[in-house]
């Protein structure tokens, strides 16, 4: 059996137009997984609405962060996988869950290549439904339909790994060298909180307040907003953080349903108007900077600070491909090849 890896992201439009933000936005936002309405109110809410409007907005967005050689996550998720392979021995392939790098491609670039069993790797430290479990079951699906003979394993969401937060970790230690912060916010992406309920596995546990995710649970397993506390808890324990002085907090809700909070850019606001004059950010739900690191926070979220009376704001990369990050996940891989 030949082995082989598809580290899957989240994906970009071909460009920063709005015709093919649209075509990606209608994608994306058509998943039951990450807008969980029932089909016909989703597409009168995605096709009647939201892509009437937003690609545009989304489409010049985009064009603030673009880079010349494309998406700033498609090629900082390249330079990853192209980094990883030459630690491994097996083929390491890279593909997208929206957009044109499609997870059809990426498993036919396995098979070309005569690979018979795949370690399917959803690029995500937490696990959500919007992100991890919809790679799984899209995944699954094209196995059933284009790949019987495809053994397909996951690598389950890595939040709360020893070596996963000392990687992390020592990338923040070295960003934040030299700088000045008061606070330091980890900003996770946010999800309705619904979607929290809806993966509560014991169906009672997550009451969305301020005890249930610190109380251990079953739940957690697939708990997004645990694991992103968790992420905080234990990074800010590795870097030896003083309480009250970092803290976490959910950006980029979409829409008027409520979502985790507190939200990123209202904290920041309160920071700057309670007079922290010095504040960093740390993006642990990305593992590749993206429009929403390098837009919504390192552009919209400065100047938020900033009007605030705010004065040095330190976004801090997110692991993209450094080294030590690189190294781990072929740790992981050639682990998994071992077993
Ligand atoms: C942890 C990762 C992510 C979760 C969870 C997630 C949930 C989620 N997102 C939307 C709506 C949008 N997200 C958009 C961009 C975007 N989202 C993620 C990651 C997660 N999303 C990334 C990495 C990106 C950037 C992609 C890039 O090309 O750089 C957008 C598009 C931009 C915009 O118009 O604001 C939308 C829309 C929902 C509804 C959702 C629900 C759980
Ligand atoms: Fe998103
Ligand atoms: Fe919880």
């Amino acid at each position: 059996m030949k082995k082989g890896v598809l580290l899957v992201n989240l994906g970009s439009p071909d460009s920063p137009t709005p015709k093919d933000v649209k075509k990606y936005l209608g994608e994306f936002l058509m998943d039951e997984r990450v807008i969980d309405i029932p089909t016909i109110a989703r597409a009168a809410l995605v096709k009647g609405i939201i892509l009437k409007t937003r690609p545009k907005q989304s489409a010049a967005a985009y064009q603030k962060i673009w880079w010349d050689e494309g998406s700033p996550l498609i090629v900082l998720s390249e330079r990853l996988q192209s980094k990883v392979q030459r630690k491994v021995d097996f083929p390491v392939a890279l593909a997208m869950r929206y957009g044109s790098m499609t997870i059809k491609k990426g498993l036919q670039e396995l098979v070309d290549k005569g690979v018979s069993e795949v370690l399917l790797f959803p690029l995500y430290p937490q696990f959500a439904m919007a992100t991890t479990e919809t790679i799984t079951v899209l995944t699954e699906e094209l196995r059933h339909a284009y790949f019987p003979n495809l053994k397909i394993e996951s690598f389950p969401a890595f939040y709360n790994k020893e070596d996963y937060i000392e990687v992390l970790a020592n990338s923040m230690k070295k960003h934040l060298e030299g700088k000045k912060f008061d606070h330091l916010l980890f900003s996770y992406h946010g999800v309705p909180e619904r979607h929290i309920r809806k993966s509560d596995v014991t169906k009672s546990h997550c009451k969305i307040d301020g005890s249930c995710c610190k109380n251990a649970s079953k739940a957690h397993e697939f708990c997004y907003r645990h694991q992103c506390f968790e992420v905080t808890r234990l990074v800010g324990e590795k870097l030896e953080l003083a309480e009250g002085t970092f803290s976490t907090s959910f950006q980029s809700r979409l829409g008027f349903d409520p979502w985790l909070q507190p939200y990123t850019d209202r904290t920041i606001e309160r920071f700057g108007k309670k007079g922290v004059k010095n504040m960093a950010i740390a993006t642990p739900a990305f593992v590749s900077d993206c429009l929403e690191t390098l837009e919504e926070i390192a552009m919209e979220g400065e100047e938020i600070f900033h009007e605030m009376g705010g004065e040095n704001f330190t976004t801090i990369p997110c692991l993209n491909d450094d080294q030590e990050w690189v190294d781990l996940l072929a740790k992981w891989i050639n682990n998994w090849a071992k077993a």
